[in-house]
């Protein structure tokens, strides 16, 4: 069997390149081909089907395996020469196939190769999130918002999503404080419509019903037609998981506040729509992914951090100026205890001493961090914060 192998230059797209190989693969002879004095190009996809490719440094080896036939390789055209190419047979379709080039495009380019993870049930409106940032993604469930974030750290989904306001019902404080136990970055925002559906079985009418299943946000944004059915409010893990228990359960005089979508997935009838209070009602969803995106100034970009402050009088009216120094808009702010310092005490040689809580301030401004405004209004920031953390800087979703 013959042994030579020929190193190949090849450019670093391997789908366009034309590829150099031997005009004896033409030959019906299978595992004996020798005495190259031309080669050919062929298409790499074609290539990809048979041979093994391995790279260092611009070079390749080629391996061409157990051809079952030449012409497998689709249509050759020759011209050049080559030398001292060698071919090693054996069957290949067990082995994995290598990567090419375009195994190794960003996979968030069409959100195909993404994973996603978020908390809740198949069908959760956090679900749907994920889907309208990637819709091709692959949307991993997760019991806790916790694993979320450590479904990322560990490597086992490419991002997270994570709901951190509704326009009824206000922040989700359990995520702000999770920022400062993780170290992941905001690489994205999302602005999801949310119609709440009221489901039921199938034959079940809005009238029969004596109990509500629900996630508290979504009870808290169906607050009105909840107090006019006098029913009783029952919190779920999500809103999908309220119409899982309410199909899986059977139980007629039971119902769930949940999305058409989540009324689709378990079977369920939708006995109104639209029934949260405000007909505009939105939550905003964070994607969270282990490295930053670069930031631009091609689109709207928002930057979050969050601080603490250096005690003293109008020090929290100070934070605030460098911004509106440098006509920086902010979108959110925040605030949450300092769990591992909740009180601050000060002492006043005329009032004695006193005890005051102690923050972490959460700010969302409309800036870049590539623009210098933003950065100089986060220098001058430094000057009176102990602790100043960027959590991203990101586009704005401006697609609602
Ligand atoms: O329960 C769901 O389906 C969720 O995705 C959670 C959640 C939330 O936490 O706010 C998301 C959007 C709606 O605001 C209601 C509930």
């Amino acid at each position: 069997m013959s042994s030579n192998v020929v190193p190949i230059s090849f450019s670093a797209n391997h789908l366009h390149s034309k590829w150099a190989i031997s005009n004896s693969l033409q030959n019906n002879n299978n595992n004996k081909i020798s005495g190259f004095n031309s080669y050919f190009r062929v298409n790499a996809a074609t290539l990809r089907k048979c041979c093994c490719l391995t790279s260092n440094f611009g070079q390749s080896k080629l391996h061409l395996e157990n051809e079952k036939k030449p012409s497998d390789l689709g249509s050759i055209s020759g011209d050049g020469k080559i030398d001292d190419t060698q071919i090693i047979t054996k069957d290949l379709s067990s082995l994995p196939k290598p990567l090419s080039s375009t195994d190794l495009v960003s996979p968030n380019s069409d959100g195909s190769k993404v994973r996603v993870a978020y908390k809740g049930s198949p069908g959760a409106y956090s679900e749907a999130a994920a889907l309208k940032a990637y819709p091709k993604c692959e949307t991993v469930p997760c019991e806790e918002f916790e694993s979320v974030f450590k479904a990322v750290e560990l490597w086992l989904v490419d991002k997270a999503i994570l709901q951190i306001e509704n326009s009824i019902g206000g922040s989700v404080h359990r995520n702000y404080d999770l920022f400062l136990r993780h170290r992941l970055h905001i690489v994205g925002e999302v602005k999801l419509i949310v119609d709440h559906c009221l489901l039921g079985l199938p034959g079940v009418q809005k009238e029969d019903l004596k109990c509500i299943l629900s996630h508290p946000q979504a009870l808290v944004q169906c607050k009105t037609m909840l107090n006019e059915l006098d029913v009783v409010k029952v919190n779920t893990e999500d809103t999908a998981s309220a119409a899982k228990t309410v199909a899986s359960k059977g139980v007629q005089d039971t119902g769930a506040i949940a999305s058409s979508r989540a009324a689709e997935i378990y079977g369920l009838h939708v006995l109104s729509n639209k029934i949260q209070d405000d007909s505009d009602n939105v939550t905003r969803f964070l994607i969270l992914a282990r490295e930053p995106v670069i930031p631009g100034t091609d689109r709207p970009h928002k930057t979050s951090i969050v601080f603490t402050l250096e005690e003293g009088p109008g020090v929290l009216f100070k934070a605030l100026a460098v911004f509106a120094l440098r006509d920086i808009n902010l979108s959110k702010i925040e605030s949450r205890p300092q769990r591992n310092r909740p009180l601050r005490i000060v002492d006043d040689s005329n009032k004695g001493s006193s005890k005051y809580f102690d923050y972490f301030f959460y700010i969302d401004f409309e800036a870049s961090m590539a623009e210098p405004r933003a950065q100089y209004a986060l220098g001058h920031l430094q000057e009176f914060s102990h602790f100043l953390r960027i959590l991203g800087c990101y586009p704005v979703d401006t697609n609602l």
